[in-house]
């Protein structure tokens, strides 16, 4: 990818969802670009203003004293529309996948009337849309590309794109490095997502593997659950090695038959992302698998508030690994472990005694 000149100005950011990740993001786009953080909770909004804070996701970040707060979509969307294409600012989705279809059908809505009340309706009113949720739809096993295409087929024509990569939101907001990819098959919109972000300590990517990107970072968080599980037994750093190693061969599996471009696997959003996430101690998912490796069960973990897409997204990923015909033998064991009673040494015994095969 060539090196890219700033945009000027620079276009306004709304970061929609205050979560961990959305709040660390904003903070980001802060640096370059005026930014409104969206919380559905106006009493939460109003308390992000007020106390400069995220105490619930982030606390201990002093969020940056120009940084625009709303529970109002409405004043998200009027912070980046704009009348000409090249004013057009970022939308960016900070909520979980289970909230992803919901938020894009609100946001296609008002988008089009607002397309439909345009004088010249050749320009963009926004830059585009980009999420950066990571797993599968539990209920229809569909990609965020997937769900956001329905969705938003009120405005067909607006750019979208998914942002991935190795990030956990406390070191990103700490200004610790990293690097993120933006996948998106519009160029304009890659452009304006790495002139959003990239700069200091933060490197963003270009390209174009909207589906490879997806599914490294839905997969990366099933096979986190895997090796903290395996953690959790004692099993030893050899064992760890192998799974991350056979959850990439997994994941690129099941990738390349969504048609994914089996490269993107060993970039940021899957390689890069499976290692932070299945050795990081910051990892939800990876602390989850910890947890019931020790020998509890994913409704006690789970009633102690950590949150671990992996392990509705693993269901997900094995039904529609399923209809594809690819066999994922450690999503397989994940969700016997955690759905289905499967002791945890049981299931890596059954792993381990497959067949012999070729690598
Ligand atoms: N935390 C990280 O380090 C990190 C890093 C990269 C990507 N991500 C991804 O970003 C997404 C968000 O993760 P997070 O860590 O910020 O989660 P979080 O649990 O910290 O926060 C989620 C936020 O979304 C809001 N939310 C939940 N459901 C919603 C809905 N239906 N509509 C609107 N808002 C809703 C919550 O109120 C909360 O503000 C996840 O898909 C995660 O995989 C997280
Ligand atoms: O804490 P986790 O396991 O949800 O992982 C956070 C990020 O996805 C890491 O890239």
């Amino acid at each position: 990818m060539p090196n890219q000149k700033p945009e000027h100005p620079p276009r306004p950011v709304a970061v929609l969802g205050a979560g961990a990740w959305g709040t660390a993001l904003a903070c980001a786009a802060n640096k370059h670009a005026p930014t409104m953080l969206w919380a559905r909770d106006e009493a939460f909004a109003e308390q992000l203003a007020r106390q400069r804070e995220n105490t619930r996701y982030l606390p201990g970040i002093q969020l940056p004293d120009n940084m625009l707060f709303t529970s109002s979509l409405d004043r998200a969307l009027t912070h980046v529309c704009a009348r000409s294409t090249e004013a057009a600012g970022l939308l960016i989705l900070g909520v979980p996948l289970a909230g992803l279809r919901a938020l894009c059908s609100e946001l296609g809505e008002k988008l089009s009337h607002q397309l439909a009340a345009q004088l010249s309706p050749k320009q963009q009113i926004v830059a585009g849309i980009v999420w950066t949720c990571k797993g599968l739809e539990a209920e229809t096993g569909k990609l965020p590309s997937e769900i956001a295409a329905e969705a938003l087929s009120a405005v067909p024509d607006i750019p979208t794109g998914v942002l991935s990569g190795p990030s956990f939101a406390r070191e990103v907001a700490q200004g610790l490095p990293v690097a993120l990819t933006i996948a998106s098959q519009d160029a304009a919109l890659r452009r304006a997502t790495i002139a959003a972000l990239h700069g200091g300590s933060m490197r963003v990517y270009a390209n174009q593997d909207v589906i490879g990107v997806e599914v490294g970072g839905a997969l990366k968080n099933v096979m986190a659950i895997a090796c903290g599980i395996g953690e959790g037994l004692g099993l030893g750093t050899n064992a760890r090695a192998a799974l991350i190693t056979r959850g990439l061969a997994e994941m690129t599996r099941f990738g390349e038959a969504l048609g994914a471009q089996s490269s993107t696997f060993s970039g940021l959003t899957g390689l890069g992302d499976l290692v932070l996430t299945a050795t990081g101690d910051l990892s939800r998912n990876r602390q989850v698998g910890l947890e019931i490796g020790r020998g509890k069960t994913l409704n006690e973990v789970l009633a102690t508030g950590l949150t671990a897409e992996g392990a509705r997204c693993a269901q997900a990923v094995l039904k529609r690994a399923t209809q594809l015909g690819v066999e994922l033998p450690i999503t397989h064991a994940v969700c016997e472990v955690l759905f289905e009673g499967v002791a945890p040494f049981e299931a890596v015994t059954r792993l381990l005694s497959r067949v012999a095969t070729t690598e």
